[in-house]
């Protein structure tokens, strides 16, 4: 079976490549089941860019083998574009996505529902040992919702409400979620994976 390496430890962020690649009977896998021992890779940037090409580049060297990274986060307008490349770790290098959401809720206390506008960015990063490395960027726009409601997905989903819908990311199915999200705007767009295999 072909196999795609993800250089990511975000159990949801797996979830959602293992769904997008099945129907092409390729197997993901991910730090969490190859590389456990590694340290983690220090997201040093400060761009989403950034951040996926060390991701993805320290991993290929260390495997020496194509690897697919995402850094992704929520950028929310009346925060200047907080949290941002910072999203996991917002409230803490703890990465709490409950903590992080009751940030969020409380930065945004005095804003109004018209200014709670934000986007989820993902930029996805392939990187071959000895070629240069390949972005694709996806976005999913929305707003921020006054208080968290569902259970599905992960992170910031229970307070997004992406345009279009009434309710929040984490009221949707997974499959809803993968047809608009950020993560797959971004994966449509890779024309290369094969080499990833
Ligand atoms: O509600 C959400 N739905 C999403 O679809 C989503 N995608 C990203 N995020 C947030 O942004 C951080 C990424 O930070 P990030 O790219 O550094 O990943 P991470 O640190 O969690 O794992 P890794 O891939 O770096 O190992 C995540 O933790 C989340 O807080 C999301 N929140
Ligand atoms: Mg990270």
């Amino acid at each position: 079976m072909k196999e795609i390496i993800i250089a990511t430890r975000n159990k949801g962020k797996v979830n959602e490549f293992i769904d997008f690649f099945k129907p092409y009977g390729i197997k993901v896998q991910s730090l969490l089941e190859i590389a456990e021992q590694l340290p983690d890779v220090e997201e040093t940037g400060d761009s989403f860019a950034e951040n996926a090409t060390l991701k993805a580049e320290q991993i290929a060297e260390l495997l020496n083998r194509p690897v697919l990274a995402d850094d992704s986060g929520l950028v929310v307008d009346a925060l200047h574009g907080a949290p941002g490349i910072y999203s996991a770790r917002y409230a803490g290098e703890e990465k709490s996505d409950e903590a992080n959401n009751q940030k969020l809720l409380k930065n945004l206390q005095e804003v109004p529902q018209d200014k709670r506008t934000a986007r989820f960015v993902c930029v996805l990063a392939i990187a071959v040992p000895g070629e240069e490395t390949t972005l694709y960027r996806g976005v999913c726009e929305g707003k921020i919702a006054l208080n968290p409601k569902g259970t599905n997905g992960f992170g910031y989903d229970p307070l997004f409400i992406p345009n279009g819908y009434q309710q929040t990311m984490a009221e949707l199915s997974s499959a809803e979620k993968n047809q608009i999200s950020h993560r797959s705007n971004a994966i449509k767009q890779l024309k290369n994976w094969e080499k990833l295999t």
